[in-house]
């Protein structure tokens, strides 16, 4: 597994007014979207491209294209939703497939899949999961699982925040067969009793959109 920490004063900066629990969810949603485009440039380093002759109104030459098959964004709901506007930007010729997963909080190491909508086949796909907060893992292994059962080799999870304890885990059970890169704004310094990062951000899909149960 490849682990990259933007280390970045515009990236701490940003993340700072995410975490503080007064800003409002319309700020937490912008810094949401800015903190994946600057993540998204780390994130896709080894992006195929194949040679595309054009003509400049200068002269010809032969540029860059993003390479076929099209890469696929998948967001875990609900949170990973807020970074997927961010990624379109940055790669707007990407496929997005969607996949719902929640933790039972009463057993946080478990999760609850109640939706995806995925191509069946993700052979030779690149594929960038997204997803805010890599709290205990269990929600970045099941994804992980998820897609690798599809075929997918090449997996690059985006996460805001994680924990020490979450990478570790997750380290542990991604088959080391799989292209496996985890690209973070921060590793934080713990989890707590509830399996919540400390300090971290709180429940980043109750921050973007409101607390339902
Ligand atoms: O690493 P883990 O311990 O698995 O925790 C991380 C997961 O928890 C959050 O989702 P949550 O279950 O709160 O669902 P939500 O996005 O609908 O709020 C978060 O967005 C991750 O998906
Ligand atoms: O700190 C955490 C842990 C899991 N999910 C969140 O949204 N936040
Ligand atoms: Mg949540």
């Amino acid at each position: 597994m490849e682990l990259h920490v933007l280390n970045h004063p515009l990236v701490e900066h940003k993340l700072t007014v995410l975490r503080d629990k007064n800003t409002p969810s319309s700020t937490f949603r912008e810094l949401i979207s800015e903190l994946v485009m600057l993540e998204a440039y780390e994130a896709t380093r080894n992006l195929d491209v194949v040679d595309k002759p054009i003509e400049t109104p200068v002269a010809p030459m032969i540029g860059k294209h993003i390479a076929e098959p099209r890469p696929i964004i998948v967001p875990v709901l609900r949170a990973g939703l807020g970074m997927l506007d961010g990624m379109t930007k940055m790669i707007p010729s990407a496929e997005v497939g969607f996949l719902g997963m929640k933790r039972d909080e009463d057993n946080p190491t478990k999760q609850i899949t109640y939706a995806n909508r995925l191509p069946e086949d993700l052979t030779g796909r690149q594929c960038f999961l997204i997803d805010p907060m890599l709290a205990t893992g269990g929600t970045l292994v099941a994804a992980t699982h998820y897609l690798a059962e599809r075929g997918a080799k090449d997996i690059t999870a985006i996460n805001i925040i994680a924990a020490p304890e979450g990478l570790k885990f997750v380290q542990e059970q991604i088959d080391p067969s799989i292209a496996f890169k985890v690209v973070v704004c921060a590793v934080d310094e713990k989890l707590n009793d509830k399996a919540y990062i400390v300090p971290g951000l709180g429940d980043a899909g109750d921050r973007l959109y409101g607390v339902i149960d």
